[in-house]
C-alpha cells in the first residue's frame, strides 16, 4: 500500500478536484462518515455518549460531520469547539452550522476546559479531529491541556486522519499528542502512523479510501510503500547449489563467534545455495561443528583474535568465486581489520551487503562506498548510521524518511535503517516501511540474521531491492514467529534462524495470511 505525504496528500487533493471534479466538500462527507461507519462498527450508536473534541481546521470540519453521522444515528452527541472561530475554514463552518441547527449542543472552549474534561470522563467515545495534516507547530497552551484531557479520560479515543499532535510526516510527537485506540485515515496512511513514536500513538489504523481514484492512490509519484512480500522465485527442479548463489561471509573473530554463525548459516535456512564463511581459524572447529553445511576459510588472525590484514589477497580472491559478499558480523573495531575492510569495499566487484563493524571501518569514508560499482546494501541501526554520518541520532529522527532517502541517493546504496518498523531505502529515492518484527528481536545476534537472509534472497534470483526488502520483512516475520511460539522475552538469533524455513514456507503456501495479519485494513 502506497503511504502519503502531507505534500502528497496536497496533489492528491488538488487533483482531485481539479482533474477528477471531486471537490473538498465531498471528501470530507465521506470522511467523517467513514469515522462514524468505524465508531457504528464496534458500538451500537443510539444512546452512545459521544464527546467531538474539534479544531477550526478541516479536521475539525471532519469531526463535525462524524458528529452528525452519529447523531442521526441516535447516538448522544457533545461538540467542544477550540481554536479561534475567526478563523474556521470555509468547510468546518458549513458543517458546524449544520449541527447547530440540528440541535447538537456545542460549545467553544475558549479557557476553561472542566465542563469537557467532565464530559470526556462521562463519554463512552472521544473523537480527536483537533489537528490533522495541518499541524505545523509543537503543541502547547489550551490545545495541550484539551490533549492531556482526553488522554486522561479513560474512554476510547478515535483520532480523525492522525492522532492530534503526531506529526504526520516523522511521527514525531510536537509537544504532546493524543493516544489513541484507533485512527481513520484518509486516502492512504501517512508515515508519521507507521513510524514511532506516532505508530505507537496511532493505536489500530483504519484507511478510509473517500473515493479517491485509484489512480491517484497508486501514483508513481508516491515514493514511500508499506513493505509488502514479493513473489519468491520458486525452486525448479533442474538446479543445482550455484544456482540459489554462492555467498562469501567475512564475518567474526575470536570474541565474536555467534554472528558469522548467525549470517552465514541463515543465508542456507533461508534458501541460499553455498555458504562460504572466511573466519578467524581459531573459531572453525567450533563452528564446523554447530553448522556443518557452511564451507570454511579459516583466516589468519591479529593477536587480539580478529581477522589480520594478511588475508587480504585470499580473499579477494574468494569474491571472485562468489555472487555475493557480506562482511561485518563480528569483526571487532581492531584497526587491522577496518583497515583490511576498508580496502576490500572498493575491490570487491560483487554486490556486497556491509553490516556491524564494517559499517564501523567505512564511518568517516564514504566516498569508499560512493566509488563502487556493484550493489551495495547497508544495514546500520540508529546507532551505527549516526556514526556512519556524523549526524546525531535526535537529528534523525527528526526526519527518518528524509534522512534516508537523501543518504541512499549520495552512497547510492540499498540502506535498512533498521529498528521498530524498519525503512528500506533505495539509489532511486523509494523508502519501504517494514510491519513485521516486535521488541523481542531487539537483541544482540538478530541483525546478523539479517544479513543471512539479505543473501539468501539475492541468492532466490530477486533484484537488489526486492531481495533487501524481502529479507527485512522476512527477518520480521521470523521474530514474530518465534514471539508467537516462545513468548517476546525468548526471542534470540538462533530462534529466529531455525524459523526461516518454515517463514519463507508460510511466504511461499499462504500468502494470504501475511496480509491478514499485517495488512492495514480498509474501511
Ligand atoms: N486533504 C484531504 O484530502 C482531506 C483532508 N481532510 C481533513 O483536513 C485535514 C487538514 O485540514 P487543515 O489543512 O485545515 O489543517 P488541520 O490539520 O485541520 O489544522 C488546523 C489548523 O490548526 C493550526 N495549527 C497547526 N498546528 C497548530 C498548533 N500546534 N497549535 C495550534 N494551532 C495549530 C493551523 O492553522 P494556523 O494556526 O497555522 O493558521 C492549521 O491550519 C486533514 O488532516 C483531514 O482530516 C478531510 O476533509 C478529507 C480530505
Ligand atoms: N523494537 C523493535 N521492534 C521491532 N524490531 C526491532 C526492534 N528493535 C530491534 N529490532 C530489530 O532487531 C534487529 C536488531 O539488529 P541489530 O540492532 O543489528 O542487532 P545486532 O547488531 O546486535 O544483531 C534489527 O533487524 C531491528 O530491526
Ligand atoms: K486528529
Amino acid at each position: 500500500m502506497k503511504v502519503a505525504r502531507v505534500e502528497d496528500i496536497k496533489r492528491m487533493d488538488e487533483l482531485a478536484s481539479t482533474k477528477y471534479g471531486i471537490s473538498q466538500e465531498i471528501l470530507m462527507e465521506n470522511a467523517g462518515a467513514s469515522v462514524a461507519r468505524l465508531i457504528e462498527s464496534f458500538a451500537d450508536a443510539s444512546g452512545l455518549r459521544v464527546v467531538v473534541v474539534a479544531g477550526v481546521g478541516n479536521n475539525g470540519g471532519d469531526g463535525l460531520v462524524a458528529a452528525r453521522h452519529l447523531a442521526s444515528q441516535g447516538a448522544d452527541v457533545n461538540v467542544y469547539i477550540i481554536g479561534d472561530l475567526e478563523k474556521i475554514t470555509t468547510l468546518a463552518r458549513i458543517n458546524l452550522d449544520r449541527i447547530m441547527r440540528m440541535g447538537l449542543p456545542v460549545e467553544h472552549v475558549a479557557e476553561d476546559i472542566s465542563g469537557l474534561s467532565e464530559e470526556l470522563h462521562q463519554a463512552d467515545v472521544v473523537i480527536d479531529a483537533l489537528f490533522g495534516i495541518g499541524l505545523n507547530r509543537p503543541v502547547s497552551g489550551l490545545y495541550a491541556r484539551v490533549i492531556d484531557a482526553v488522554n486522561g479520560s479513560g474512554s476510547l479515543v478515535v483520532s480523525v486522519d492522525i492522532p492530534s499532535g503526531v506529526n504526520g510526516d516523522t511521527g514525531q510527537v510536537m509537544g504532546v499528542a493524543v493516544k489513541a485506540d484507533y485512527t481513520v485515515t484518509f486516502g492512504l496512511p501517512k508515515p508519521g502512523l507507521l513510524i514511532y513514536p506516532g505508530a505507537e500513538h496511532a493505536g489500530e489504523i483504519y484507511v478510509a479510501r473517500i473515493s479517491y481514484p485509484i489512480e491517484l492512490l497508486e501514483d508513481e509519484n508516491l515514493v514511500i510503500e508499506t513493505n509488502d512480500p514479493v513473489q519468491l522465485p520458486e525452486r525448479k527442479p533442474d538446479t543445482h547449489k550455484g544456482d540459489y548463489g554462492k555467498a562469501l561471509f567475512i564475518a567474526g573473530s575470536r570474541r565474536y563467534m555467534g554472528a558469522p554463525l548467525f549470517s552465514a548459516y541463515s543465508f542456507l535456512l533461508a534458501g541460499g545455495g553455498y555458504s562460504r564463511l572466511a573466519t578467524a581459524s581459531n573459531i572453525v572447529p567450533y563452528l564446523g561443528s554447530k553448522a556443518s553445511e557452511v564451507v570454511y576459510e579459516p583466516l589468519l588472525e591479529t593477536p587480539s583474535g580478529s581477522i589480520s590484514y594478511a588475508n587480504k589477497d585470499r580473499l579477494l580472491e574468494l569474491a571472485e568465486w562468489a555472487d555475493i559478499v557480506a562482511m561485518g558480523p563480528g569483526l571487532t573495531t581492531e584497526e587491522e581489520t577496518l583497515r583490511l575492510v576498508r580496502d576490500l569495499v572498493p575491490l570487491i566487484k560483487k554486490p556486497l551487503i556491509l553490516d556491524g563493524d564494517g559499517l564501523t571501518a567505512v564511518a568517516g569514508a564514504l566516498e569508499l562506498i560512493k566509488k563502487r560499482e556493484a550493489p551495495t546494501i547497508l544495514t546500520p541501526h540508529l546507532g551505527e548510521v549516526s556514526r556512519l554520518t556524523g549526524i546525531s541520532v535526535e537529528r534523525i529522527r527528526e526526519d527518518r524518511i528524509g534522512f534516508l532517502r537523501t543518504l541512499c541517493r549520495e552512497l547510492n546504496s540499498y540502506i535498512v535503517l533498521k529498528g521498530a518498523h524498519t525503512l528500506v531505502g533505495t539509489p532511486s529515492g523509494k523508502i519501504y516501511v517494514n510491519l513485521t518484527g516486535n521488541p523481542g528481536m531487539a537483541k544482540a545476534g538478530s541483525g546478523d540474521v539479517l544479513v543471512g537472509v539479505i543473501a539468501a534472497m539475492l541468492g532466490l534470483g530477486l533484484d537488489v531491492g526486492e531481495a533487501t526488502r524481502m529479507a527485512v520483512l522476512v527477518h520480521g516475520y521470523a521474530g514474530d514467529y518465534v514471539a508467537s511460539l516462545e513468548g517476546i522475552d525468548g526471542v534470540t538469533a538462533s530462534r529466529m534462524m531455525r524459523v526461516l524455513p518454515r517463514v519463507l514456507r508460510e511466504l511461499r503456501e499462504n500468502p494470504e495470511d501475511f496480509y491478514r495479519t499485517y495488512s492495514l485494513q480498509t474501511l
